[in-house]
């Protein structure tokens, strides 16, 4: 009744070969011919051996196929009983989809931390299409897992629209973890990291000296001169590049570059991210929309990268490049070996990654200050009266003065803390199965750290939505219990390379302003004051939504100050 084709590869093994035999030879790609030599008629039409003939063959296949079925369900749902029933709670999801119609669109770190309280636990477990995610809501569970545990919690995922597609996977902040990333954070390191600040003073309070000066100028342009400032210490400390005030074409292509960023990685703008094989659509395809943007925004990627960095060759070859980071890398590069990198690519990475992670962030925490002094007046007053007890109306702040005004500093932390510019922090995946308070993890999970939650917990910041300076003094001095809002900059060996550089921006800019502005509310058409609403353009990067503000010089004696600081003479 049966006939049985032996090909030419076919071996006869015994039971324990047969285990050794499925899937464990290097490059073994799938079920080996064998037949064993126990062969039963079903158990070899199973292994696909068999060429029944026609008057059984309907049976056997109805058979065979029901068995498979059986197998692979009784395989696919144990695994999947025994992963859920060990890792963290949450929503319950549908097959396949996972929790696709469960993931909130606004305000996700909300909805996060309610499912934390409905599920009791400081980590929430969510699926999508087979994506197995983790959202850390708890400070302790975070510095356990990415502090702890760094060795495998800081790899990133993969962005197929972002990197492959867009051509951004130069950008510091997607690269994933290997011996590239290194070089980048060792360079960061060598170039703002906290040590090598003190070289960047003169670049950043010239900015701020800029920054009044075109407030003073058009302050209803005021989101305009913010990103401006931001731009300008940037383009000056990375590539030593002196730019224009206005419609300057270097701070133009970073600015379209890092919208492109931020379109790309709003979390579930793009399927292709989801659904990887939509990466080979052809562009001309009806709905491939994406890859016809993603070849526009490669364009910018590449200019991005490769357009500053020409500069700087420019200027190397005519002799007259200022010190800054690329100065600096330049010649450390020629003394350290470092044959096994392409020197080029790590020096353009890490300049490209400043302007590409540093702008918008230090740009939104800046909105977010003078938001928060148009809505708290009795907090602006305060800090003038400190500003002024140190410099009066007589000169404007420079480093120095930090120590001798507290209040300033608990203002750019309350800023950091209140809205967090990153309220999800940037993914981590993890890089082999680990286990944690009796979960399993599987390797690949994204961990999603909730910085949001964790710089709103009640427990530690009272009343966490209140925009209060003061709860990070004591006495008028810091207050040594209450924690600095750092993890607003992230978490593990992914920390924010450029925060000493970002609280440094963030402090002369805001001390600056409250020296010689004053920020008011608008008056409306009726002649009532227009109170702005605390609201935020969802994203990835949590921006304030525009909004409308009086802005003042405080007296003639600062607008003096203003157009005669000295260092721009
Ligand atoms: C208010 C300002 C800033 C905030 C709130 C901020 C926040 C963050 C956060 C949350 C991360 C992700 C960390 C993680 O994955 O755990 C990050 C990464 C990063 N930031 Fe910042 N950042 C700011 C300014 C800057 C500046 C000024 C620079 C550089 C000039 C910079 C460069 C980077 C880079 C290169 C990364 C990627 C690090 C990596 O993946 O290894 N950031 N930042």
């Amino acid at each position: 009744m049966y006939s049985v084709t032996i090909p030419h590869t076919v071996s006869v093994i015994t039971p324990f070969e047969r285990k050794m035999a499925w899937g464990s030879s290097p490059g073994h790609a799938g079920p080996q011919l064998h037949v064993y030599k126990d062969l039963s008629p079903h158990s070899a039409f199973v292994h696909g051996l068999v060429l029944p003939t026609m008057s059984v063959m309907s049976v056997d296949i109805a058979l065979g196929a029901i068995c498979l079925f059986t197998l692979g369900l009784w395989a696919y749902l144990s695994r999947t009983m025994r992963d859920r029933l060990r890792q963290p709670p949450g929503p319950p999801g549908l097959p396949l989809i996972g929790n696709l119609k469960d993931m909130p669109s606004d305000e996700a770190w909300l909805t996060y931390i309610k499912w934390s309280q409905q599920y009791d636990s400081g980590m929430i477990r969510l699926n999508v299409f087979g994506t197995n995610m983790i959202v850390v809501n708890s400070l302790e569970i975070a510095v356990d897992l990415f502090d702890r545990r760094s060795s495998i919690y800081n790899d990133r995922p993969r962005l197929i629209m972002l990197n492959e597609l867009s051509g951004f996977g130069w950008g510091a902040a997607f690269t994933p973890y290997s011996d590239f990333w290194r070089a980048i954070r060792k360079a960061f390191h060598q170039t703002i990291g906290p040590e090598n600040m003190k070289r960047w003073i003169d670049v950043e309070t010239r900015a701020s000296h800029h920054l009044l000066r075109n407030l003073h100028e058009s302050p209803d342009s005021f989101a305009k001169h913010i990103r401006h400032f931001s731009g300008e210490v940037i383009m000056r400390l990375a590539y030593g590049m002196d730019v224009q005030q206005e419609d300057d074409p270097y701070i133009d292509i970073a600015e379209r570059g890092t919208h492109a960023i931020s379109a790309t990685t709003n979390a579930g703008s793009y399927l292709v991210d989801v659904i990887p094989i939509l990466k080979y659509v052809p562009e001309w395809f009806p709905g491939a929309k994406f890859k016809r943007e993603a070849k526009a925004w490669r364009m910018l990627a590449t200019a991005m990268l490769n357009q500053p960095f020409d500069f700087v060759k420019k200027q190397l070859e005519l002799g007259d490049l200022p010190l800054c980071a690329a100065s600096l890398l330049l010649d450390r590069m020629d003394n350290e070996a470092q044959d096994r990198l392409d020197v080029e690519s790590v020096l353009k990475s890490t300049l490209g990654s400043m302007y590409a992670a540093g702008a918008d962030t230090t740009v939104s925490t800046l909105l977010s200050f003078i938001l928060a002094m148009v809505l708290h007046p009795e907090i602006q007053k305060k800090a003038h009266k400190e500003v002024d007890q140190i410099l009066g109306a007589r000169r404007l702040p420079s480093f120095s003065d930090r120590h001798a005004l507290p209040y300033i500093d608990a203002i750019v932390n309350e800023c950091l803390r209140w809205h967090p510019v990153i309220p999800l922090s940037v993914p981590h995946r993890l890089m082999q199965d680990d286990e944690y308070k009796g979960y399993f993890l599987p390797k690949g999970s994204l961990l999603i750290p909730n910085s949001w939650a964790i710089l709103h917990d009640e427990n530690v910041y009272p009343n966490p939505l209140i925009f209060n300076p003061d709860r990070f003094l004591k006495d008028g001095v810091r207050n040594p219990d209450v924690p600095d809002p750092e993890v607003s900059f992230g978490f593990g060996r992914r920390l924010c390379p450029g925060r000493f550089m970002a609280k440094e921006s963030l402090w002369i800019a805001i001390a600056s302003l409250l020296a010689t502005f004053e920020f008011r509310k608008s008056i409306g058409p009726d002649g009532s004051p227009i109170t702005p609403e605390e609201e935020y353009i969802p994203g990835f990067l949590s921006h304030p939504k525009p909004f409308p503000c009086d802005i003042r010089p405080r007296s003639e004696e600062r607008v003096a100050l203003i157009l005669t600081n000295e260092s721009d003479a």
